[in-house]
């Protein structure tokens, strides 16, 4: 296929993807095409948005202004103060708009901007995780554990599709099986009240996970981050239990959003954790534990479960946000992701 070239006149577009840790940004040269030139700044290191923009164009050498943006961020949007939840970044989107000369500026939820990706994934942009290929033009779901938990559905609307995000990682978790009660009850009594999905699948829930199972079972193994826990687990039986138990959480929690939203086109799992464990999500429990919905069982084995690998999909969401916005030939083009 011809790559759409840029309309003369064209100024690029500018997407970023605002993290706890992390602000990525790239360029999209022509409406419809994949961000490039993409750059992962530290967030701490920057006072704010404006900033942090401002040193990865200077750091691209990008020749051209760009014309507009969308900003993904990790936290509830609306109004024109955006506050991030696990950032001390704190910015007026008008201010921010002006400051860098831009014409439109559009301020999504990270995992809105996840969830308009879906439609853009190509071959290699995901792996299957069981069930069936996915359906074309049936709503989807997205949910990924990074430094939280997000989630968010994708329904198709006449012309393409309309994100519906939400704050789905606060539901109570989804303990099932005799170990995940056992976590779960260990963890009610120390820290009082509810634990909730983001409690444990996210990165410093696997951490709590594995140090609570420690107790669990009575031994003394500290771990202090997820990449610890994640590297150690093929020599240390805890850590690989922990992993799995986070696996078959995660599968509970991926069926229910699945059954929640209807999201019979598939669900996709995104965030920082997975695409470094693949081979563990793979032989895990997490398929056993979609699946494992009593009367809706045989719904669920219809439905594909996915696991996003492409680089910095947020960005591609956050450029088919503006293709939505500023052409709706390229917003409403997209199909649905065939695998
Ligand atoms: N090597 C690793 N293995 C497993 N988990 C890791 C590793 N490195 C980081 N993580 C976990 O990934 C999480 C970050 O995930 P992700 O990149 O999705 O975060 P984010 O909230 O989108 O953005 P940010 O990176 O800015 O925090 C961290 O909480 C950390 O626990």
């Amino acid at each position: 296929m011809s790559r759409p070239q840029p309309p003369s006149g064209h100024r690029p577009w500018l997407v970023a993807d605002i993290g706890g840790t992390n602000a990525r940004f790239g360029l999209v040269e022509a409406p419809g095409t994949r961000p490039v030139r993409v750059r992962r700044l530290e967030g701490a290191e920057h006072a704010d948005l404006g900033a942090a923009a401002a040193a990865y164009l200077e750091q691209v050498g990008a020749s051209a202004r760009p014309g507009a943006a969308c900003v993904a961020v990790a936290g509830p949007v609306g109004g024109d103060r955006i506050r991030l939840t696990n950032s001390h970044w704190d910015f007026s989107a008008s201010a921010t708009r002006d400051r860098l000369g831009l014409d439109h500026l559009e301020v999504v939820n990270d995992f809105a901007a996840l969830a308009l990706s879906l439609p853009r994934l190509g071959d290699g942009d995901a792996l299957p995780l069981g069930g069936p290929p996915v359906l074309p033009r049936r709503p989807m779901a997205v949910l990924g554990p990074g430094t939280g938990l997000g989630v968010a559905g994708l329904v198709p609307v006449p012309g393409g599709w309309a994100p519906v995000p939400g704050e789905g990682g606060h539901v109570d978790v989804p303990a099932v099986e005799d170990r995940e009660l056992e976590v779960v009850r260990f963890l009610r009594a120390r820290q009082g009240g509810a634990v909730t999905a983001e409690c444990l699948l996210c990165g410093p829930g696997l951490v709590k996970l594995h140090d609570a199972l420690a107790e669990v079972r009575g031994v003394r193994a500290p771990r202090s981050t997820a990449a610890d826990i994640c590297a150690a687990a093929p020599r240390d039986p805890l850590c690989a239990e922990a992993l799995d138990v986070f696996c078959c959480l995660l599968g509970g929690f991926a069926g229910n959003v699945a059954l929640t939203l209807g999201a019979t086109g598939g669900v996709f799992l995104g965030g920082g954790i997975l695409p470094r464990i693949i081979p563990v999500v793979q032989s895990s429990g997490f398929r056993r534990r979609f699946e494992d919905k009593h009367r809706m069982a045989g719904y669920l084995q219809s439905v594909a479960t996915m696991l996003i690998v492409a680089q910095e999909p947020a960005l591609l969401g956050a450029a088919a946000r503006l293709d939505q916005c500023l052409d709706p030939v390229q917003g409403g083009a997209d199909e649905p992701a065939q695998q």
